[in-house]
């Protein structure tokens, strides 16, 4: 299991974001417990701080992110975290946030940064996976910059897929899994949100150097064929493939 040396989640609820953040960046540290209490127990070496390896996944609404997921987990052994997903699944446990998230996804905008990083973070935290695919997150400037405050990991790859704005809003008419966004009227508020919001993302991790743009157009294995060379550089990602 992977957690952080303290637990920052109901820190975020209760105090205010500036003493949150300064307390987030003092503990920046893993550690992984479930090798190092036992190991420590018996003599061995200490606990081995290890940091997680970190994929956003980010492109306009149905540019094929959570398609693509699936393909690289199952390929890769990431363990993917839709943020639209662990947001729905808040709507569906009638928590506090509930009604405010359902709102928030019905028009189209986004989620408050301390509600979507406060779940990825108990999603991690509860994984014994070290190797974590973030689909649809983080979709502005200020989720990204809380996700490093709160998280205190930066990502190794950045995923663009880039999907020409008319097969996007042909693909998500097409869904047809009953969700709420998936109108009209919703996607173009969600298509100008990308661009206002999103876009700026992108371009942060272009000027980083870790970005990777993928052209999103085509069948599902041609686009996964450019995908795939991506992560087969990393030696991390080699034992999923072994
Ligand atoms: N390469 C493709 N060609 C045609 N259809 C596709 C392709 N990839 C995905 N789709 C379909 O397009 C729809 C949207 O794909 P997906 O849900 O993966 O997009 P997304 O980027 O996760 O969207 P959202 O941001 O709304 O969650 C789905 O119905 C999916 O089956
Ligand atoms: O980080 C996030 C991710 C998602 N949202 C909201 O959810 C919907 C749907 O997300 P998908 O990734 O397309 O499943 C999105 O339009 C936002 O309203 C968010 O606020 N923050
Ligand atoms: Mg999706």
């Amino acid at each position: 299991m992977w957690r952080r040396v303290a637990s920052l989640s109901s820190s975020i609820s209760s105090y205010s974001t500036s003493f949150v953040a300064q307390t987030a960046s003092r503990l920046n540290t893993w550690e992984s417990l479930t090798t190092g209490i036992a190991q420590q127990a018996k003599g061995f070496i200490a606990p081995k701080e290890k940091t997680p390896f970190i994929t956003f996944v980010l492109g306009g609404p149905g540019s094929g992110k959570g398609t693509q997921c699936v393909k690289i987990v199952e390929t890769f052994g990431f363990t993917h975290l839709s943020a639209g997903d662990l947001l729905r699944r808040e709507i569906a446990s009638d928590s506090a946030d509930g009604a405010m998230i359902l709102n928030t996804i019905r028009e189209g905008k986004i989620v408050p940064s301390q509600v979507t990083v406060r779940l990825i973070q108990k999603e991690m935290e509860s994984s014994d996976n070290d190797k974590f695919i973030i689909d649809g997150f983080p979709r502005t400037e200020e989720n990204r910059v809380s996700f490093e405050q709160f998280i205190g990991v930066e990502p190794k790859v950045v995923l663009f897929f880039d999907c020409p704005e008319e097969e996007m809003v042909k693909r998500l008419l097409n869904r047809n899994q009953g969700r709420v966004d998936d109108n009209l009227e919703t996607i173009k508020t969600r298509l100008k949100v990308f661009e206002a919001l999103s876009l700026p993302v992108i371009n942060y991790y272009s000027q980083r150097g870790n970005l990777y743009t993928i052209r999103a157009k085509g069948t599902e294995d041609e686009i996964f064929e450019q995908v795939r060379p991506i992560f087969t550089t990393f030696d991390v990602c080699q034992r999923a493939v072994e």
